[in-house]
């Protein structure tokens, strides 16, 4: 299974993850505890591997002021964490993952209306858009036609349950911030943890 780890803030949390495994990090550079700045995001991501996707994490932000922050630190991958429209998402050179909340079966009918590259599926907001450490009924996902975009599976998710999370979503990939933190900071043995359970399971697609 594909991994992204959000919320990355220091050079040490970003290198840790990837030597144990994980395919994406993500920088979130919209209102949120785990806020980074361009310069900080840029000396982490310089010193990463280039096989690892670097995704910047946004909310409602206007398209020229992403690509300043992508074109200023590396970034490969642009997030929509907020309001974004399907037409909102075509704005951009790289590939955009459109985060879209789920609470019903018909929030999953949203998925067909954007052409974008990934469909992130997390929980409604709470304090923040995004990184609130709650998780949504995955059953609705079990019960989902599959459409043929790459579907990330977020929301409240941790050591102790990502088996169950794939075994009932079967996600392209999966992402996790809170679950892999302690007192509000990265954990390094729980993203160890983490990494360890979600890539026993193969990549099927
Ligand atoms: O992580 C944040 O603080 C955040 C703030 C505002 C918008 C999005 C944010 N995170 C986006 C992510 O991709 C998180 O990993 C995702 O929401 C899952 O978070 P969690 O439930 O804490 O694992």
């Amino acid at each position: 299974m594909k991994v992204k780890i959000c919320g990355i803030m220091n050079v040490e949390t970003g290198l840790y993850a990837v030597e144990k495994g994980a395919d994406a990090l993500g920088f979130v550079f919209a209102e949120s505890k785990r806020k980074i700045t361009p310069e900080l995001a840029k000396e982490i991501i310089n010193q990463l591997p280039e096989h690892v996707l670097k995704v910047g994490v946004f909310v409602n932000e206007k398209p020229e002021v992403i690509m300043e922050i992508v074109n200023q630190t590396g970034l490969t991958h642009v997030q929509l964490h907020g309001d974004e429209s399907p037409k909102d998402c075509e704005a951009f050179s790289i590939p955009v993952i459109k985060a879209l909340s789920i609470e019903t079966i018909v929030d999953l009918g949203k998925i067909e209306q954007y052409n974008c590259d990934y469909i992130l599926l997390d929980s409604p907001k709470g304090k923040y858009r995004g990184g609130n450490g709650v998780k949504f009924d995955w059953n609705l996902l079990a019960e989902f036609e599959e459409t043929g975009k790459k579907i990330i599976l977020a929301g409240g998710l941790s050591p102790e349950n990502i088996e169950e999370a794939m075994n009932i979503a079967n996600p392209y990939m999966v992402d996790v911030s809170s679950g892999v933190e302690t007192e509000g900071k990265k954990d390094l043995a729980k993203i160890q943890n983490f990494l360890a359970r979600a890539k026993r399971r193969e990549e099927v697609r």
